[in-house]
């Protein structure tokens, strides 16, 4: 594929760590069982008609496989990937170039595509329904609207948050796939074959230990596989096992549960500070100085789905999980998993 085009990033991709453990194909891609069997019948049968793929909305946390599941589509349908993402797209006419210069099939992924441009969003509408650009010619009195036909194609959105989507951009997406954390198992493949393809030894137990605490994410799993190799070699260890594996990242500060400093500053400060909540997510946001998406995004998803935190309409809430995680006793005076009167939050 060409990249001379600056809207299309080749360049996150040669920078990312993550490359070499791209799986290539969907039997190589771990987990997510129930969206990649959907995938295989769409791919099949877009491949039979001959015809592009209906338009794809992966959503959910950071680093679960969106960018990697759509590689992989492309590369099952035999079609180029075209690669860009929403805030790089500024111009209605950014976006033309690009759709105009894709060829019959062709997978065009649009990231952070809620971060998308309202103008350019606007481009995106018909291109996606009616497969045609309405562009205007010239200015003032002599301005004209010329419709041009695009080749079929297929359009791979990704998105964290897709609650921030506008409902008419995402109703056109014939494929909407929320990817899911994790499981231990899954997550111990994804380890071992990380490890063989870095000409790691890992022993079973070293896999377990790894993919427990590596927060339902595969990319938090190749990390920190990496660092414990790190502490692995400088000991002079062969294989790592569980008692390295465990060693490493408690000296990593990834605690039982995968949780790590960030994790437990955003727990601590809710039970210390808000005596367990509610309390707001931008006082939150303020209180750790980390921008509210990072908190909305990266944080809390992992916490909510270990049942330490809810999201109330008031506020976040620490669970009893959270306090006992803590290794802390809930306030006086509060009942066990009710939520704290309503003037003692933040907010
Ligand atoms: N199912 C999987 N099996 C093995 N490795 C995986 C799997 N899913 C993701 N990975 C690995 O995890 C890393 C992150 O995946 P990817 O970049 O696709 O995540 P993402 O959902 O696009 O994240 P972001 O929201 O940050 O863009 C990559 O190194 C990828 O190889
Ligand atoms: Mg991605």
């Amino acid at each position: 594929m060409t990249t001379d085009n600056p809207l299309l990033s080749a360049q996150r991709q040669v920078e990312d760590p993550d490359a070499a453990l791209r799986p290539k194909s969907l039997d190589d891609f771990t987990g997510q069982a129930a969206a990649k069997d959907n995938l295989r019948v769409f791919i099949e049968s877009a491949k039979q008609r001959r015809e592009a793929m209906d338009h794809v909305l992966f959503f959910g946390p950071p680093g679960l496989g969106k960018t990697t599941l759509a590689q992989i589509i492309a590369r099952e349908l035999g079609v180029n990937f075209r690669a860009t993402s929403g805030p790089v797209i500024a111009k209605a006419g950014d976006l033309a170039a690009l759709l105009t210069n894709l060829e019959h099939g062709d997978v065009l992924f649009i990231d952070e595509i809620h971060r998308l441009n309202p103008v350019v969003e606007e481009v995106l509408y018909p291109a996606m329904e009616d497969r045609a650009l309405d562009l205007i010619i010239g200015e003032g009195p002599s301005a004209r609207s010329v419709r041009i036909d695009l080749p079929p194609f297929t359009l791979i959105g990704a998105t964290t948050r897709q609650g921030l989507l506008q409902t008419p951009l995402r109703d056109r997406f014939g494929i909407p796939v929320r990817l899911q954390f994790y499981s231990v198992p899954e997550l111990e493949r994804v380890v071992s074959r990380g490890a063989g393809l870095m000409g790691i030894g890992i022993d079973k137990g070293g896999a377990t230990e790894i993919a427990r605490r590596a927060r339902g994410t595969p990319r938090v799993a190749g990390r920190l596989l990496r660092r414990v190799r790190d502490f692995a070699q400088v000991a002079g260890a062969e294989t790592i096992t569980r008692a390295i594996a465990d060693d490493a990242l408690t000296r990593l500060e990834v605690d039982s549960l995968g949780l790590d400093l960030q994790d437990r500053r955003y727990l601590t400060m809710i039970a210390d500070i808000y005596k367990g909540g509610p309390v707001g997510v931008e006082t939150l946001a303020a209180g750790l100085s980390e921008p509210r998406d990072t908190i909305e995004e990266v944080i809390e998803p992992y916490l909510i789905q270990l049942g330490l935190v809810a999201r109330t309409a008031r506020g976040r809430c620490l669970n009893d999980r959270g306090w006992q995680h803590l290794g802390l006793a809930p306030p006086s005076g509060q009942v066990p998993g009710q939520l704290p009167g309503l003037f003692d939050g933040g907010e």
